[in-house]
């Protein structure tokens, strides 16, 4: 019972959650208000709940007995009353915070300012830079609660207005504005080609806000200055990715046009959009009505405003209205309609549920519709920035360029159009896997690791074996690049880890890039990497764990070995001289054992006329003498001059068998420097022999040549220098004595010699902490199997 005498309480108190909160907020007096002597305030604030309209004046015997019109004095409860000194942020912390709550809980949500022009609804939803409205309020609180969850949490808003019966979209650009379409979609409606956008932050919702807001048809009234002349639709759409599902809720702050007499106006624009928006209030009110006497048929379809508002009075949502008034008696009409329509709304039930979109409960119902709208503009919301981040993408990779074949071919490969032909040859699953994960293309590039360049041939990797590949090798200049092969045992690893866990991938693509652009097709690879199958362990992560645990170690044995490594190239060139150099050496032995030429003695007569030589080889030597008559050449065996009779320093049989011995092993070693040095040219040196090899057998030759050369000096110190005639031309006068002298042979060999001793410096300088013949056995530098 009021304790107001005779007035009626049209509005009760509920807390039912289903129902529709209605607040009413009373704005302070106006200036143009406080200076009206006939101005007086309609209102009498009984407690937070209860206001008296029109109330009583206190001499009541007076007023009674005057022609005055009798005051109302009618009580209204609402869940909230808001008086003149009651500030928004107040508002926002009494009534509003909760939204934050029920957005987060997935319900629907939606905030409608109602009331006459000029009371106060502008300023309760957008407010002021210096009094923010529950929008920006929402805004901030929606940011920083549903940030932290990070992952997982979408938030897109749109921006429409109703003006003059047509929806434009306040975010779009084109103008004039579109009207845009209403398409029913079962119990709601959606607006065809209206933008979202995706503000990242409160700060970017609110500057959405405000770049709507100069757009919003405004015009001044007498009772307001910026009176707008549209109902604004502000809508913010929320994804939370829960554990169970995804909640997808929508919060709609509107923001109502003021009602108009349009008889005030003689414009007669301002005449239309008056009647528009009394026709789409009425239409309002109607539906209100409707809802709250709760009838079978509520006029929704009346205006576009009702069918907006549709699921926020009759539908799956929470909503709140704030029925905003004036305290001043100038507005008496508008203020009683207020409070009428908003203890008419009390009535109104909703019917609330969760949009809970369960990948379980596939069950299509008007919620799930409801949720899969939000879904549909999030995705559409998400396909646009994809979009716009390829169109990012495709210039980025004008400019940057796919490193490596190895990289290119993966990349190719993860085109449907270019599937590689022998990927199906491929040994391992891991491969394959590789090969056709659609996602490779763009976790690559997302990964900043490998870029593509358009235009360039891509070539596919040339496999070392079949289950081989080429990577490039780092750490070299391009054009000195060479190849290696590295092993890692990576069943299930993807490339992208490759790329993460090797740091010489990530080097070359830099290098690569550091270079002209023009010499950046000379790409040289290579390193092989040879994938191989060692883990047989079912459980994934465990797998996967070891595999990049093997690739980080592999990583780092690279690393260390890098400087080590044999540029295969530089190497080849220098092999093809060492073996022409060596064949050059051997046709020098080949020469000297063919002209038989190790020593030459001379032969003196004691008739100074007559001369003569002996020349000596290892088995044959020949003798010539000129005794006036011409040249007489007889040849002889080196045997009979060990066996020679009458010779002081006999030559004896060891020194010829110490020569035709390291001769034979000179021929021997010579001829296999030489085969050995030919398969080097063709396969990576580690693998057959190795520069150090080489380098080996070349000293052992030069050795060799060495003991030769030393078998020949002894001969001659022991034998040559004295006498190399035999007895019968001793007595004919002849003598060799002190004449001897090395000949070509012996010379030649000699500088053999040096140069084979040059060219195993050569190579083993060259080999210098390279593997001595074979490469590392595969423990070394990979990942054995027992190693994990
Ligand atoms: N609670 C308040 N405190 C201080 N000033 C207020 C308050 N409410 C409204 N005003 C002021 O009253 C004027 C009219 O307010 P507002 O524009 O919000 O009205 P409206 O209901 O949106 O009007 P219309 O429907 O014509 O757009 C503005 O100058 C505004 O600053």
């Amino acid at each position: 019972m009021s304790r107001h005498g005779g007035s009626i309480v049209l509005a009760r108190n509920s807390v039912n959650l289903n129902q529709i909160k209605v607040m009413l907020r009373i704005r302070p007096s106006s200036k143009k208000e406080r200076g009206n002597p006939s101005s007086k305030n309609v209102f009498e604030i009984i407690d937070e709940e209860s206001v008296v309209f029109d109330p009583n004046e206190n001499n009541d015997l007076l007023a009674m007995y005057s022609k005055k019109r009798q005051p109302k004095n009618l009580q209204f409860s609402y869940d909230h009353i808001f008086g003149p000194e009651t500030t928004t942020d107040e508002i926002y912390d009494q009534s509003i915070r909760d939204v934050i709550n029920h957005l987060q809980d997935g319900y629907n949500c939606t905030i409608f300012a109602y009331g006459g022009t000029g009371a106060g609804k502008t300023f309760t939803m957008l407010g002021t830079p210096v009094h923010p409205g529950l929008t920006a309020l929402l805004a901030e609180e929606l940011y920083s609660t549903l940030m932290e969850d990070g992952i997982g949490v979408e938030i897109i808003c749109s921006y429409l207005e109703i003006y003059n019966e047509n929806v434009h979209d306040l975010l779009s650009d084109i103008h004039p504005p579109k009207a845009l379409q209403l398409l029913e979609d079962g119990s709601s409606v959606v607006v065809s080609d209206l933008s979202w956008f995706r503000p990242s932050n409160a700060e970017e919702l609110m500057s959405i806000l405000r770049t709507g807001n100069l757009r919003r048809s405004q015009l001044p009234t007498d009772t307001n200055k910026e009176s707008s002349r549209s109902h604004a639709i502000f809508q913010v759409a929320v994804s939370l990715k829960r554990r169970f599902g995804t909640f997808c809720s929508k919060l709609c702050l509107v923001d109502l046009a003021g009602s108009d007499r349009a008889s005030l106006h003689t414009d007669m624009r301002r005449r239309v959009e008056g009647a528009n928006i009394n026709k789409s209030l009425l239409a309002l009110g109607s539906c209100i009505d409707a809802l709250a006497d709760g009838l079978q048929h509520v006029p929704f379809r009346n205006s576009k405003l009702t069918r907006l508002l549709k699921n926020s009075l009759d539908g799956n949502c929470r909503t709140i209205m704030i029925a905003n008034v004036s305290p001043s008696s100038l507005a008496y009409d508008d203020t009683f309609s207020t409070l009428k329509y908003a203890a008419r709304v009390k009535y109104i039930k909703n019917s609330v549920k969760k949009n809970l979109v369960s990948a379980r409960n596939a069950s299509v119902s008007a919620r799930d519709l409801e949720a899969a709208k939000v879904e549909i503009a999030l995705l559409q919301m998400e396909i646009e920035s994809l979009r716009v981040e390829n169109r990012d993408l495709k210039t980025t990779v004008k400019e940057h360029v796919c490193v490596a074949p190895e990289f290119r071919d993966r990349l190719q490969s993860c085109s449907p159009v270019n599937e590689p032909d022998d990927d199906d040859d491929l040994p391992f699953t891991t491969r394959n896997k590789i090969y056709s994960d659609p996602g490779c293309r763009s976790s690559l590039q997302s990964s900043g690791s490998v870029f593509e360049e358009p235009g360039m041939s891509l070539e596919k990797p040339r496999p070392r074996s079949e289950s081989s590949y080429e990577i490039p090798r780092t750490r070299e200049p391009l054009s000195r690049r060479s190849t290696e092969t590295l092993e890692i045992d990576s069943p299930k690893s993807t490339f992208r880890e490759h790329t993460d866990v090797i740091p010489e991938f990530r080097d070359y693509s830099q290098s690569w890039l550091a270079e002209p652009k023009q010499q950046r097709s000379v790409i040289v690879p290579i390193v092989h990497v040879q994938e191989r199958q060692v883990y047989r362990d079912p459980n994934p992560n465990t797998e996967r764990r070891q595999s990049l645990t093997k690739l980080q170690r592999a990583a780092n044995q690279i690393d260390s070995k890098t400087e080590t490594k044999i540029d295969e190239n530089q190497n080849r060139i220098f092999i093809w001289i060492a073996l022409l150099v060596a064949s050059f050496c051997f046709l020098m032995l080949f020469t000297s054992i063919l002209v038989q030429r190790w020593v030459v003695s001379g032969a003196k007569h004691e008739n100074p006329e007559f001369d003569g030589f002996v020349q000596i080889g290892i088995y044959t030597g020949k003798k010539s003498f000129n005794v006036g008559q011409g040249w007489n050449t007889t040849d002889f065996q080196i045997g009979e001059l060990v066996l020679m009779e009458g010779r002081e320093n006999s030559l004896n049989a060891d020194n010829l068998w110490g020569t035709v011995i390291t001769m034979y092993t000179c021929i021997i070693l010579e001829v296999s420097a030489i085969i050995l040095a030919i398969p080097v040219l063709f396969c990576p040196a580690e693998l057959i022999l190795g520069l150090r090899g080489l380098s080996v057998v070349n000293f052992l030759c030069f050795l060799a040549n060495v003991a030769t050369l030393i078998c020949w000096m002894c001969a001659y110190f022991n034998a040559f220098q004295y006498n190399v005639l035999p007895q019968a031309e001793l007595n004919d006068k002849w003598s060799s004595i002190g004449q001897a002298y090395f000949g070509f042979s012996f010379w030649s060999l000699i500088f053999e010699s040096t140069v084979r001793l040059l060219l195993a410096i050569a190579l083993l300088f060259k080999s210098i902490g390279k593997p001595f013949n074979k490469r590392p056995a595969l423990g070394d530098n990979t990942i054995s199997s027992t190693s994990a």
